[in-house]
């Protein structure tokens, strides 16, 4: 059954020192691995909730995914899931009766066989919930030390996502009539007199609360990392000299006698890491990519380019690895440009410098480039992909 879901990420992280949603498990945001999980399992649309001041990093953190949408939170959890309900109403998204699963971005290891759970359950209830027993024996405590043991039996863990039909969750929030909010929506049901069920929990759906708790998470993260293939691309480009006072190359504009000629700002140490890096994603070329029949790319920098294919990369969740690029030259001096090229190809690529490189070679005035007729350029990308998705 299709449902809606709304991911709760605008909290501070206060007990565990950082904004959890943007920190990083096997390098992927918290967010991410969160938001995925809902949409892999068939959410229709998933509304993140954030601080304002992270509205603007949300679509890097889920680049690739579709289906989401961010709006800002609020100052409690609840207010923050409220206005998570509320864009949901406002954009039409669904009906009164539509199931919503609300969700902490906290917890990231969410498996699709709770969803189903919840989503079963909530056929003939006003709102289900994973919940864990209790196992450890429970006790009172204080600075005086151990008091009495509290009877475990009939005590459970509440986790989220937790399930309800849109209207009822909406209401009861609304009118929750308690001084502070509710613990979670569970309890705003309950109060507007629903009925809440429990459907088996997952342990491995525990909420990222104190620092200690990202190391069993970091390893569970790689546990569930799909491993990665590493490819290597290729790319060759050639322009011709003509009459100017400049050329760029590999992202660098130096004094020369002549210039480059080409539609764009004919940068061919660009030009060939951008078809490297499309070349090892297997994603065509970047004549595919900026047609040089298409005007707007007439005097481009080719920046741009590279940036484009950088950014479909990381779309399919790859990483760039190391890039290599060759000029072949009689003239201008690459050497004393080499730097700035490295460090500028570094910025534009995401790249550690000690992952750049830029060489140059002549050919002793043998053909085309050794004559001054035009220069030429090669790269080699190394990128990573996920193995799968
Ligand atoms: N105003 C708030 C507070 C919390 N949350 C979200 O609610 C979830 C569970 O809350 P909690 O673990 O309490 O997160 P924080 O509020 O970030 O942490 P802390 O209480 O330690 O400050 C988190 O995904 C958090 O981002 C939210 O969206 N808006
Ligand atoms: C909603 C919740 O995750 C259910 O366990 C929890 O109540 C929210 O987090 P907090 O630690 O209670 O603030």
């Amino acid at each position: 059954m299709r449902f809606q879901a709304v991911v709760v990420a605008a909290g501070s992280g206060s007990r565990a020192g950082v904004e959890k949603p943007w920190a990083a498990l096997a390098g992927v945001p918290v967010l991410r691995w969160s938001v995925r999980a809902l949409l892999d399992a068939g959410a229709a649309d998933v509304v993140v909730v954030v601080g304002p001041h992270r509205l603007a990093d949300v679509g890097d953190a889920l680049a690739g995914l579709t289906g989401w949408r961010a709006v800002e939170g609020g100052a409690t959890r609840a207010e923050s899931v409220l206005r998570g309900l509320d864009a949901i109403e406002a954009a039409d998204l669904a009906g009164a009766d539509t199931p919503v699963l609300i969700h902490d971005a906290a917890r990231p290891f969410l498996e699709r066989a709770v969803i189903d759970r919840l989503i079963d359950a909530l056929g003939d209830a006003d709102g289900a919930v994973p919940a864990l027993p209790a196992v450890d024996s429970l006790r009172r405590g204080d600075e005086a030390g151990l008091g009495d043991s509290v009877d475990r039996d009939g005590l459970f863990r509440a986790q989220t996502p937790q399930a309800f039909r849109l209207a009822t969750v909406r209401a009861a929030l609304t009118d929750w009539p308690g001084e502070t909010p509710p613990t979670d929506e569970a309890e705003a049901v309950r109060a507007a007199g629903g009925r809440v069920v429990l459907v088996a929990g997952d342990p491995r759906l525990f909420k990222l609360t104190y620092p200690e708790d990202f190391i069993m998470a970091e390893a569970l993260a790689a546990g569930l990392t799909p491993p990665s293939v590493t490819r290597v691309g290729q790319g060759f480009d050639v322009h011709r000299w003509g009459p100017g006072t400049s050329v760029w190359l590999c992202g660098v504009e130096m004094p020369h006698d002549r210039t480059l000629i080409g539609h764009s700002d004919a940068d061919a140490g660009l030009h060939a890491l951008t078809d490297a890096i499309l070349g090892a994603m297997g994603d065509g070329d970047i004549g595919d990519h900026f047609p040089p029949s298409d005007p707007q790319w007439k005097g481009a920098s080719s920046d741009r380019f590279l940036v484009h294919a950088v950014q479909r990369l990381a779309a399919r969740g790859g990483q760039l690895v190391h890039v290599d690029v060759t000029l072949i030259c009689e003239e201008p001096k690459i050497k004393p440009h080499r730097q700035a090229m490295r460090e500028r190809m570094a910025e534009l690529c995401g790249l550690r410098l000690d992952g750049v490189s830029v060489k140059a070679t002549t050919t002793e005035q043998l053909g085309f480039t050794g004559r001054g007729e035009g220069l030429a350029a090669q790269a080699v990308a190394t990128i990573t992909l996920p193995a799968s998705r």
